[in-house]
């Protein structure tokens, strides 16, 4: 039947049920090893006839725990309609859409991905810069459109090989000013917006690149391309923006851009430590154990 909601089943009245707002990427690894566990009822508000919040009323008095992607945000809003709820499990390692503020009035732990993206979000991070300083998918696309032919041989590229030491700078225009590259891989949060600014873009200066795998909105995006245009940094490989999955229409038509559809830690062997440690906390939580990765624990 067209109109049937999916989650309900008889069967799974008696197990805790677990809230997902929008599809999250790690389902598809949670389905292949977790899912079918029969040890929570997931809740998937997607698959229900009912408006949302119809929807949510029905289980309000039930839901005991909420699994996210940044694809859904957990505002105090929706916390205010679910007072059983006591654990919020973050499919991501950032957290900037759960309102943690709100979590935390309201005893509610928080789990995030802890390091599991760790590996793979650096290796995409240096994938990016290597290809920003070596021209990688510049100097493919300019084969593909037959311009090695037409026009001969591509541009050179660079990349310093010198000893690199770690001083630790607490001013970030410093920092810049004495980097060759930045790798953004921090946390969008109130002191982290648009930290990389006009001024931080400046004192990268000419030769500078930009990486970010962390969240848009740490840069100025604004900034950003207007630096790029002008050519006042020299390049940047970015996996993330400010508008996901919207992007400036000027970074598509620069050369020394670097895009991926902030999908840096998309691997199989990252998704399937994920999904283990999204059910081990759950199973943590169910079973008054500490959790696995908190972010808060009340
Ligand atoms: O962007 C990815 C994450 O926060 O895990």
């Amino acid at each position: 039947m067209e109109n049937k909601d999916h989650n309900q089943n008889h069967q799974s009245e008696d197990l805790p049920q677990v809230l997902l707002l929008k599809p999250t990427p790690v389902m598809a690894v949670l389905g292949e090893h977790q899912f079918s566990s029969n040890k929570y009822q997931f809740l998937k508000a997607w698959e229900s006839p009912l408006p949302l919040c119809q929807f949510l009323t029905k289980y309000a008095n039930s839901i005991q725990a909420i699994l996210c992607s940044g694809a859904a945000s957990v505002t105090d809003d929706l916390l205010q309609l679910l007072p059983s709820v006591r654990l919020v499990v973050a499919a991501s390692a950032g957290t900037n859409h759960i309102d943690l503020m709100a979590c935390c009035r309201r005893g509610i732990s928080v789990t995030n991905a802890g390091n599991v993206f760790s590996d793979d979000g650096a290796d995409a991070a240096v994938g990016l810069l290597f290809d920003i300083l070596r021209k990688i998918s510049a100097a493919d696309r300019y084969v593909r459109q037959g311009l090695w032919v037409k026009k001969g041989d591509y541009a050179l590229g660079s990349k310093k090989k010198t000893f690199v030491s770690y001083p630790f700078y607490s001013n970030i225009c410093e920092l810049a000013a004495d980097s060759d590259a930045l790798i953004i891989c921090c946390a969008l949060t109130d002191q982290t917006r648009h930290m990389i600014n006009k001024e931080v873009l400046s004192a990268l200066g000419k030769e500078g690149v930009i990486v970010n795998i962390g969240r848009g909105a740490i840069i100025d995006e604004k900034e950003l391309v207007r630096c790029l245009v002008e050519g006042e940094i020299a390049g940047a490989g970015l996996d993330v923006f400010e508008k996901e999955p919207d992007i400036p229409k000027q970074l598509l038509e620069l050369e020394n851009v670097v895009l991926s559809p902030h999908n840096a830690v998309f691997t199989p062997e990252s998704f399937l430590a994920l999904s283990e440690l999204v059910v081990g906390n759950l199973e943590a939580f169910f079973s008054n154990l500490p959790l696995l990765s908190p972010v808060m624990d009340e």
